[in-house]
């Protein structure tokens, strides 16, 4: 008992010693608090252990992490790395059992995720009702900066605009930025993204700690989660099932039960509970992740000045003052897509890509890595490793611009990760990203409300990073 507790498995990754029943966790806490976040403390281990492939235990699971862009690479393309961990953190999210997108693995995963991708692109590509639905939301975000004195907090600017692209294409409808339920739903997502790291947090390892300490382990936060944004859904499904008849579609729900209801009661993996969870995973998914990389985009407008000027010189010089503009518009403003695209490398929102689960015994970079290892891979790492970006410390979006101004060296930047577990909603948050700041840069000019305190660019650590909270002031250009 004694050797399976300490010893590590014949040819695991190098990384410090473990303590039985806890494992690396305190150790990894103390350093994560030590540093701003796991993803940092991680990436310390591995530099002090001279790896990139880090081997450590977590509670009982044996968690390998992976840092260098090669085998970041290799585990991102990899079939044997497809896998999802399968613990109590993630039970609890699904509320009992594994469903939906995010969290599932194998033919239930293929066919969840391909219903979703597949009616994205019908939404995106088909009826061409993505543009026009985030279009919407940017005069919402236009009336929201006109009516509030241009003094906005940006983080209560945007994230409700978010919300309503995600919703609108899940359910068809939005919710109204006054309604004291959009702001349930936000204060959550955002208390979530705090609360927990990539590895599930301290429940994922230790169930039973929710008996003893039901706040401080964050079981009495995802179960108030779970609660309100079943609440909502369950609803809205509901409302769809009555309105419903054969061949609707113009939505996510709609076109959900017409996978059900095609199955006519036949055994399926399209079902009531497999909708609940998919609707969550979209905003779960999507919210934060979207919104804090607005939000930083517009942080750094504040930070730095100059490159404000030159969004600024970049969009006059591409549009006319009343020009629509579109997403197929940003080759025209490349140095734009260089902001962006430094802004998702700087600040990687998720910089811990999903964790994974190991579907059979393989081998990495000539490490053993048991079946059923929890994989986490670390896109800050690749963002930052110094050999390849010589500077990753600097905020310079011209490393993205070739000499005659085109986008190049673009292909490490992983913010949406690779392979089949991509992120599946890359094209709409590039749609969202491009358009709502192209059209407030066009019309404003951002600056720090006076007399509040200068953000340091820090981010806040959390399943995904988020900008510490500053006030803006929008002036009409
Ligand atoms: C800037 C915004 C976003 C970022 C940075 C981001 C990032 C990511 C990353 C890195 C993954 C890969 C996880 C893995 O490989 O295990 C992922 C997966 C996923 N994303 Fe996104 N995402 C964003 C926006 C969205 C949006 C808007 C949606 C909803 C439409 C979405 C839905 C999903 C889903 C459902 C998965 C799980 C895919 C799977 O497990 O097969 N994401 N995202």
């Amino acid at each position: 008992y004694l050797i399976r507790q300490y010893g590590r498995p014949p040819g695991y990754p190098p990384g410090p010693p473990w303590t039985p029943v806890v494992g690396n966790l305190p150790e990894l806490r103390k350093l994560a608090k030590k540093f701003g976040g796991q993803y940092v403390a991680l990436w310390k281990l591995a530099k002090q252990y001279n790896t990139n492939v880090l081997g450590l235990k977590m509670g009982g699971d044996y968690v390998v992490t992976v840092f260098s862009y090669e085998v970041v690479k290799q585990v991102l393309l990899s079939e044997e790395f497809d896998g999802r961990p399968d613990n109590f953190f993630i039970k609890l999210r699904c509320f009992g059992a594994r469903r939906g997108v995010t969290c599932t693995d194998g033919p239930l995963w293929k066919a969840q995720r391909s219903f979703v991708t597949t009616h994205l692109k019908e939404l995106g590509f088909g009826r061409n009702t993505m543009e026009s639905m985030i279009k919407e939301e940017v005069e919402g975000i236009l009336d929201y900066i006109r009516e509030n004195s241009h003094d906005v907090q940006i983080g209560k600017l945007l994230a409700p605009s978010v919300i309503n692209i995600l919703w609108t294409f899940t359910s068809g409808t939005r919710i109204n930025r006054d309604d004291p339920q959009l702001s349930k739903i936000l204060d959550l997502l955002h208390e979530r993204t705090r609360a927990f790291d990539m590895s599930g947090g301290t429940l994922s390892q230790h169930p039973w700690l929710r008996y003893i300490a039901p706040e401080k382990t964050g079981y009495n936060l995802i179960q108030r989660i779970n609660c309100d944004l079943k609440n909502l859904m369950v609803g809205t499904i509901k409302e769809h099932y009555n309105t419903w008849v054969y061949g609707k579609n113009e939505d996510l729900i709609y076109a959900y039960i017409n996978e059900i209801k095609t199955a006519n009661g036949n055994k399926s993996v399209f079902s009531d509970d497999q909708l609940l969870l998919v609707c969550l995973d979209i905003f779960i998914a999507g919210a934060q992740t979207t919104s804090s990389t607005l939000d930083f985009l517009f942080l750094v407008m504040i930070l730095y000045p100059d490159i404000q000027k030159k969004v600024h010189y970049s969009i006059d010089n591409a549009f006319q003052k009343n020009e629509s503009i579109s997403y197929q518009d940003r080759q025209r403003v490349s140095f734009i897509e260089a902001v962006i695209l430094e802004v998702e490398r700087y600040y990687a929102v998720v910089p811990i890509n999903g964790p994974r689960r190991v579907l059979r015994d393989t081998e990495l970079e000539g490490y053993h890595i048991p079946k059923d290892t929890t994989v986490l891979i670390s896109l800050h790492s690749v963002h930052f490793d110094k050999d390849y970006w010589k500077d990753p410390e600097v905020f310079r979006p011209e490393r993205f611009l070739d000499n005659e101004g085109n986008i190049h060296n673009k292909e490490r930047v992983l913010t949406f990760g690779l392979g089949h577990r991509r992120c599946l909603g890359e094209i709409l948050a590039k749609h969202a990203i491009f358009l709502i700041f192209v059209e407030v840069m066009r019309k404003y000019t951002i600056s720090l409300w006076p007399g509040t305190k200068q953000p340091t660019g820090i981010p806040v650590p959390g399943i995904t990073i988020t900008p510490e909270i500053y006030r803006a002031q929008f002036t009409p250009r």
